[in-house]
Order: structure tokens, then sequence, then C-alpha cells
């Protein structure tokens, strides 16, 4: 084996773990768009198993998003956020010549896009990547086809990305007046290193898929037919894990690029956590009762010494902070 093909052979997959048992079978998907009303976007769940699929659905425009689009992909996202069967969403574009090619240059106006259906055009599509962002839950991108301008970025601002072999990634923002300053740059920064993201908007050249997975823009590269059987098998291998550890994690990897905004959610988890704890409940209970609350009190009897260095009983409160009272 010459050292290119050595480099490139996929590394055998360790026996203890299955992923390669994981299905791959079809989602038996149900559609939600026409009792929703939706026009440019497709959105399916497979609530047997935790999986929801947005798919934009303007495929004689490669995918370009229009404000109506933007609008719908952010109401079903919120409803797969909300909606405590699904753990796990697909972000897509329908057919296999695109996943998104970013704003409809034809509704392009003077201060945003414009189709007519919202008060003040202006750039709707950030809205959309603060709420990929906050939403806990795993968006998977599954590309076919180009992902260019807006529509690559949105790419790289869900958490994976499954694409097919004739995927296509690319800025063109430089070329038709346009350029992302948020996400869409330190975001892309963050993903491939500083001079790969300077060349991708500077050159404006459109990379194949296998370019963009040495890059680090997607986590692998399957053949366009095992398309979403792969990314399905990614979805039902996360639907195993802890969601509560996944939604941390997701802040967590999230936190110091979002600034106060991302470790505000990861604190949120932190504190919702804690309002299921005794001493949590203690504080409202207290407050509700009209009584002095009592803290320290709390199930001593019952918590042995985390710490393992005595054997004495300790306050739920010392057990989470690792202290040892002798
Ligand atoms: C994607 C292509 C490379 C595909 O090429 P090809 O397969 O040959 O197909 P075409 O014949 O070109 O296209 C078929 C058909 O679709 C129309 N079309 C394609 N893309 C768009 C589009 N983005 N807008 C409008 N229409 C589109 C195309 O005109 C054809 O129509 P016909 O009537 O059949 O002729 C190629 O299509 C291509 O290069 N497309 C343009 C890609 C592009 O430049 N996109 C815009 C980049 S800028 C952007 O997305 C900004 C987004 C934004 O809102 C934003 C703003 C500010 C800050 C952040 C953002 C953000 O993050 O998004």
């Amino acid at each position: 084996m010459s050292e290119h093909a050595a480099r490139k052979a996929p590394p055998p997959t360790p026996r203890r773990d299955a992923f390669h048992l994981t299905s791959c079978a079809p989602a038996a998907w149900q559609d939600q768009s026409t009792a929703l009303g939706l026009t440019d976007v497709i959105y399916r769940t497979a609530p047997e198993e935790g999986i929801a699929k947005l798919s934009i659905n303007r495929p004689s425009l490669r995918n370009a998003f229009r404000p109506t689009t933007i609008r719908e992909l952010k109401r079903c996202l919120a409803l797969a956020q909300d909606d405590l069967k699904i753990g796990v969403i697909i972000l897509t574009g329908e057919g296999d010549e695109a996943f998104c090619s970013g704003g409809d240059q034809s509704v392009r106006g003077e201060g945003g896009y414009d189709d007519g259906s919202e008060e003040a055009p202006r750039l709707t599509v950030l809205d959309l990547q603060v709420q990929m962002r906050r939403c806990p839950k795993p968006i998977i991108a599954m590309v076919a086809g180009y992902a260019i301008g807006g529509g690559h970025i949105l790419h790289m601002l869900c958490d994976l990305t499954i694409c097919a072999e004739n995927a296509v990634f690319g800025q063109t923002g430089p070329r038709v007046g346009s350029f992302d300053a948020g996400y869409g740059s330190s975001h892309m920064a963050r993903l491939v290193g500083q001079k790969k993201a300077r060349e991708i908007w500077f050159l404006c050249r459109f990379y194949s898929a296998h370019e963009a997975q040495d890059m680090g823009l997607v986590n692998t590269v399957v053949p366009l037919a095992s398309l979403e059987g792969e990314t399905l098998k990614w979805c039902r291998r996360i639907m195993e894990n802890s969601p509560t550890a996944i939604a941390c994690c997701k802040a967590a990897l999230n936190a110091d690029e979002d600034g106060a905004a991302g470790i505000m959610e990861l604190a949120g988890n932190a504190t919702r956590l804690f309002y299921l704890s005794e001493e949590g409940k203690e504080g409202r209970n207290a407050f509700l009762q009209k009584r002095k609350p009592a803290f320290r009190a709390l199930s001593t009897e019952m918590k042995s010494c985390a710490a393992k260095r005595c054997n004495r009983q300790v306050s739920s409160c010392c057990v989470f902070l690792g202290l040892c009272i002798r």
C-alpha cells in the first residue's frame, strides 16, 4: 500500500464499538408539511425513532432560501426542539443537486432579502443561525450536491455534516457582493483554521466532498445512494446516548465562541439540573411555605461521603461540592 493510500484508509472499527451494527434502514417518515401549511420546507418526523428532518424544498433553484424559507425553517426547528419525542434533527435539501445555494438572489433587495412576506426586509437567516446554535438537540447536515454561500454556512453551523460524494462546498459572497462576518467567518476559521478560511472567502473556490473532509468541514463522505441511510445510522447512535449529556456537550462546545450567550446556555443546563436537586427544591418549598430554607439539614442521613475520604454521612450539598466535613 502506498503511503498516501495508507493515510487515507479508514482505521478499523474497534471491536467493542458496535457502531457498524447500527441500522441504516429507511425511517418511517411522517410528513407534517401539509398540516403546517408549508410551501418552502418539508417537515418530516419519525417519532418512534426520535428523528426529525427539515428539508428545503426549492430544488429548481438549488434550494436557495428566501424569507419564507427561513421563516418556515425557524418554525420547524422550534417544533422539533420542543417535541419531547425528538432527540436529533436532520437539515437537508430536496433532491440530489443541492443542500442549499444560499440566499435567493432574485429577491435580494436594498436592505436584505424581500419576498413580500416580511414587514421589514433584512437578513433573517442570521436569526436561524442563532436558533441552531441554541437548539439543545444535535442538528446533522445531510448534504448532497451544492452547499454554497449562506447554504454553506448553514451546514457549518450544524453539529455534524454527513455528505455524499457529489457534494460541493464553497462561499461566493465576494463574487455576488455579500459576506457573513458572523459565524460564517469565526466558526469557519475554528473548523478549518485561519489560513484556509481566508482562502475560502478570498478566492471563492468550490471544494469537493473529500477536500472538505480533509479540511475538517465534514464528518464523513459516503456514496450518494447511502447518504440518508448513513445519516440515520448516526442519528440512531446518538439516540442511544444520554440527551442531557449531549445537550450539555453541545452547549460546552459552543460556549467559548458564543461569549456570554454561550455561557448562559451551558449555565442554564446547570440551573435546570440544580432545580431537580433536593437543595434546589428546598429553596422553592421554603418560599412557598413561608419559612426559612434548611439547605444544610437536607439528606444528611441519606448520602455517604462521595469523596470516600471517610465513612461519615454528609449533606447533599457537600457531596456535590466534593467537600468532606470531618
Ligand atoms: C449553486 C450553483 C453552483 C449550481 O450550479 P448549477 O447546478 O449549474 O445550477 P444553475 O443552473 O446555476 O442553477 C439552477 C437554477 O437555480 C438558480 N439559482 C441557483 N442558486 C440561486 C440563488 N442563490 N439565488 C437565486 N437563484 C439561484 C439559477 O439561477 C438557475 O435558475 P434558472 O432560472 O434555471 O436559470 C449555482 O447555481 C450558483 O452559483 N448559485 C449561486 C450561489 C450564490 O452565489 N449564492 C448566494 C451567496 S450570498 C448568500 O448566500 C448570502 C446569504 C445571506 O442571507 C447572508 C447575508 C449576510 C450575512 C450572512 C448571510 C448568511 O450567512 O447566509
